[in-house]
């Protein structure tokens, strides 16, 4: 039976990764669509895969995940295309202007917190959130609630009697419980968007583990490690891609001390691909699965309890139901005020 893969954010970076390395150690039985904002970007993306993998099914799909209209559309999309959804990878992600603390990078460096800071990036980073069409704040929207709500749209697919599918989302080591409020979920008054979206994602997961999993659907969250992408990059705009390169033999030398600078998308990509091979009922909902690289390069996969609590995965997963139906409704007002001036 072929299994239908669909990945988020799959033009580029770990989402493309993925996809290459499914293609390359499930040659059959796999129909891969990558949904994507770019659709010049998305056909690139579609040309280098069949490249490599000319027998490949590999189908485009356009989804923005930031905005509500085009997820339902998507999602409208894959329910006529697809008679199941096997994996659903939440990969799709965005850190917009952000902030690099350069004091406290150094003050990091010379203090006993260096490795967790190198693993999480915590205290050294900051982003300006901005605001989507829909009125929802972008991070949030992008890296979270398109998600949910694209997981609501294709649960007819994803919860299909005798069969189990599999949710998994591309979390971050830089998930902080202190960036993450219950009173400001799409954190407005913040200034750690990123992290609250990520900690929200770790929160999400388990709540849908618990709403989900008698109807065979179950959820789970990755962290890549560090990784050098587009996203990472942009920490840094003044500094071109080709320095981070030269950065290289520091990176490899910072690895010696800490496995979670896995540096390439092929090696980010590890726990989603080990997370493909598993029996979902085996999984720990409460277990992030982190993609690591040894000093001397080998890749595994290693689950690290998360700092989340079954109330407040409630609590956030109550929020989004509610804004959800606050979405909708103001979708449908919108749809009936432009079929009146027809
Ligand atoms: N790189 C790292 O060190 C880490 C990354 N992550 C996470 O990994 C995931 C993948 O990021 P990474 O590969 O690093 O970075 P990339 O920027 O290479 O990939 C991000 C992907 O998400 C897509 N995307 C962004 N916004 C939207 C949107 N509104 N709708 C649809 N697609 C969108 C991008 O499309 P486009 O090309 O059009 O921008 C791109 O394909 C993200 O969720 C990120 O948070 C987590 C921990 C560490
Ligand atoms: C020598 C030198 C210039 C080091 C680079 C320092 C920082 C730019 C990186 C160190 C740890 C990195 C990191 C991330 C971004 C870049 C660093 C801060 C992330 C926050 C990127 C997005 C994530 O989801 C988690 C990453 C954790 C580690």
């Amino acid at each position: 039976m072929s299994k239908v893969v669909l990945v988020t954010g799959a033009n580029s970076g770990i989402g493309l990764a993925l996809c290459e390395r499914l293609l390359s150690q499930i040659p059959e039985g796999l129909q891969l669509c990558l949904a994507c904002r770019n659709m010049q970007r998305a056909q690139a993306a579609h040309s280098a895969l069949l490249a490599s993998h000319p027998a490949a099914q590999v189908a485009l799909l356009h989804m923005d995940t930031s905005s509500i209209s085009s997820i339902i559309r998507a999602a409208q999309e894959v329910r006529l295309r697809y008679d199941r959804l096997d994996y659903l990878f939440l990969n799709a992600g965005i850190m917009p202007n952000p902030q690099f603390d350069v004091n406290a990078f150094f003050k990091g460096l010379f203090s006993s917190s260096v490795i967790t800071m190198f693993a999480t990036g915590e205290g050294i980073l900051t982003q300006k959130d901005g605001v989507t069409p829909d009125g929802l704040q972008e991070v949030f929207a992008t890296n979270l609630f398109g998600h949910f709500l694209l997981v609501r749209e294709l649960e007819p697919l994803l919860c299909q009697a005798g069969q189990t599918s599999q949710l998994v989302w591309t979390s971050s080591s830089n998930a902080h419980r202190s960036a993450f409020s219950l009173e400001d979920i799409q954190h407005q008054r913040g200034t750690q968007p990123y992290s609250s979206s990520k900690y929200a994602s770790d929160l999400l997961s388990l709540a849908l583990n618990t709403h989900y999993n008698k109807q065979g659907l179950y959820s789970s969250v990755i962290c890549p490690g560090f990784v050098m992408t587009n996203l990472t990059y942009s920490i840094l705009p003044s500094f071109p891609a080709f320095l981070w390169t030269l950065l290289m033999p520091i990176f490899w030398l910072i690895r010696m001390f800490t496995n979670t600078f896995t540096l390439t998308a092929y090696n980010g990509a590890e726990a989603l691909l080990w997370l493909f091979k598993q029996k979902p009922e085996s999984l720990d909902p409460y277990v992030k699965y982190h993609s690591l690289t040894s000093g001397l390069g080998t890749n595994y996969t290693q689950p690290h309890k998360m700092d989340i609590d079954l109330e407040t995965s409630e609590s956030l997963y109550e929020k989004l139901l509610q804004l959800e139906s606050e979405v909708r409704k103001k979708l449908m007002e919108e749809q009936e005020e432009a079929s009146c001036r027809i």
